[in-house]
């Protein structure tokens, strides 16, 4: 890493011999402390420093840093590689409970746990989402800066797509920027027009309907961007990382004349750290409310069933929790048709040509995903009935999910298995689907002692109506005319069998937020329209956990997205 910023490593013994602010040990200072190096931590971080006015800015994160690893640094590099990164000492895990009433399974939801966080452990799928969910962020908070126009110069301050546009921290492209040469690019393209939809020039220009080719954070030379492109990037000075160190909770001095309490301090295991303006918690869609909820900022009765002290009584944190369920459609090819999928990496023999290209020219199957096009449609028609004639059905709910120009899902077609692992490698290649839920109506609280998820995906109707209908879909285009000569051909199965085919395979995406939300005119929310936590002073929450619904969009560039606008939005407040 570049000599700025300073990066310091909690598993060095000279780091701390002595406690912080015990001892006699002083309490270290600095203007602003950020929790949580992930997308929205770093970029935070990074552009607060970058102020003119000169900040000092610690970002605490509780992982190590991806070069402390030298076994797993290679993995990252490449996206292809994912999947072997989870379970891995940088991923998470958290533990799911619940009675799922739906499926009755239980997950183990990853997260990335090292500085770059989940952008470490992720698939590197780039998008930006609709213009429909910025314009509505931007009405129901009230604040134009989460509006689509306001919003695109923000994603042109993370983005470096060519050189033009030189000014952005991450590498993304699209998959025909980077000659990859997929074998199957052209069926499967057909089979989605052979399906009815509409080819997108740019998934990413705001216009969601139709089908369009993947964009993902890999730069020219193949490999993954991840949140650390923006502290290697930064000259600013005043910049100090802590790694290996885990932020427990924040501190509160007593109430101000306005009757709140000012946050601090935040404790961690090395010590207290004294922030002299603000702390502002980029923990993620888990642990930001986890680390409120341990602070004393919770529902009350929650924080007193737990003997917490209350700081400040706050229902919504760490309920609201959305996510994107998926379920993956696998079609067999043909035994003599098998080529260029994911399987051919499983032996030697078939992965060499592939290595070769990525090694001498950076391109091919290994240089990203093996993930062409995306499909984005929209249920309105579908789902208007059922959720209007539910009682139970908010307002929220009405304006959320009842919109035309919003995908509510999403498919993307594997060159292979898909996103669980191969179920036999050697014997046989795939071309799958996988179909998500963009926006699911189910919500999963989170319990606050150790984080634990309950996940209730699929439990509304209208959810698994979305579900079911996805599903169906991917199975008339993997039936197409287009592929009849490649895929052995499976019948598309009735609506109970297609019910038990996603109980059995449903799962996330890892799209977490909602946990502290931004306050709307439907709900109080966790957090201002400029990210402060509610009831107390000088505390923010910058995350995922703030997006006030659930969007259209896979979530590491609105994540980005929301470190840049906080940056803004504190540098605003202390001019
Ligand atoms: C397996 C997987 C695949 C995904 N695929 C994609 C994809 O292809 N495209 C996409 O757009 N999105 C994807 N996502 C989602 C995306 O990566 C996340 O939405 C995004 O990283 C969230 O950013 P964040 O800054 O809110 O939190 P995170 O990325 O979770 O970062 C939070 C950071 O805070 C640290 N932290 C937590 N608690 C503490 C504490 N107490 N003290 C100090 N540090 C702490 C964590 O270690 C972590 O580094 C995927 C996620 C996963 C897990």
């Amino acid at each position: 890493m570049s000599a700025n910023p300073r990066v310091y490593s909690a598993h060095h013994s000279a780091f701390v011999k002595t406690k912080f602010g015990e001892d006699g040990a002083s309490t270290p200072e600095f203007d602003f402390i950020v929790v949580g190096g992930g997308p929205a931590g770093c970029a935070l971080g990074t552009r607060l420093a970058e102020n003119p006015a000169g900040y000092s800015v610690l970002l605490v994160e509780q992982g190590t840093t991806v070069e402390q690893n030298p076994e797993l640094q290679n993995l990252i590099r490449l996206p292809l590689l994912t999947r072997s990164l989870h379970g891995s000492s940088f991923d998470v895990q958290y533990p799911t409970i619940g009675e799922n009433q739906f499926a009755h399974r239980e997950l183990k939801i990853n997260s990335g746990k090292v500085l770059g966080g989940s952008t470490c452990i992720n698939w590197a799928i780039w998008t930006r989402g609709p213009k429909d969910d910025y314009d509505l962020w931007a009405r129901l908070t009230g604040n134009q800066e989460f509006s689509w126009d306001a919003m695109l110069p923000t994603f042109d301050r993370i983005e470096r797509q060519t050189a033009e546009r030189s000014e952005g921290r991450i590498s993304i492209r699209s998959s025909c920027q980077s000659p990859r040469d997929n074998y199957w690019s052209s069926t499967a393209a057909l089979s989605l027009e052979q399906a009815g939809l509409q080819r997108l020039e740019n998934i990413n220009d705001g216009a969601m309907l139709g089908y369009g080719e993947l964009v993902e954070n890999v730069s020219a030379g193949g490999e993954r961007a991840t949140a650390n492109d923006y502290l290697k990037q930064t000259s600013a000075a005043g910049l100090e990382v802590w790694t290996a160190v885990r932020v427990e909770k924040v501190l509160f001095e007593d109430a101000t004349e306005d009757g709140k309490k000012r946050a601090v301090c935040v404790s961690t295991h090395v010590g207290t750290v004294r922030a002299r303006k603000e702390i502002i918690l980029c923990a993620g869609a888990v642990q930001s409310p986890h680390i409120l909820l341990l602070s004393g900022i919770g529902p009350q009765s929650q924080l007193e069933s737990y003997r917490i002290p209350v700081i400040h009584n706050l229902p919504e944190v760490g309920q609201n929790l959305w996510e994107h369920p998926v379920v993956d459609i696998r079609f067999k090819l043909r035994p003599e048709k098998r080529r260029d999928t994911a399987e051919d990496l499983a032996s030697i023999r078939t992965a060499g040509r592939h290595l070769d290209k990525w090694a001498n020219e950076g391109q091919g199957l290994i240089s990203g995903i093996p993930v062409e096009w995306f499909t984005f449609t929209n249920l309105k028609e579908k789902i208007e009935p059922s959720l209007s004639q539910d009682p139970s059905t908010t307002e929220y709910e009405k304006t959320t999910l009842l919109r035309t120009a919003i995908p509510h899902v999403e498919q993307f077609l594997h060159y292979g298995h898909g996103l669980a692992a191969a179920p036999d490698p050697f014997q046989s290649s795939y071309i799958s689907m996988s179909n998500v839920v963009l926006t699911p109506r189910s919500p999963d609280p989170i319990n606050p002692r150790i984080p634990r998820i309950e996940v209730n995906q699929l439990k509304e109707e209208v959810d698994r109506e979305m579900m079911i209908a996805v599903v169906e879909k991917a199975y008339d285009v993997l039936s197409s005319k287009a592929w009849e000569d490649f895929l052995e051909p499976q019948e598309k199965p009735d609506r109970e069998t297609v019910l038990d085919i996603i109980k059995e395979r449903l799962t996330t995406l890892w799209h977490l937020g909602g946990t502290c939300a931004m306050e709307t005119s439907y709900n109080t929310g966790v957090v201002d329209s400029s990210f402060r936590v509610h009831g107390v002073q000088g505390l923010r929450v910058a995350d995922t956990s703030i997006i006030p619904f659930p969007i259209s969009a896979h979530t590491q560039a609105v994540a980005y997205a929301i470190g840049e606008k906080a940056a803004v939005f504190i540098g605003q407040d202390h001019l």
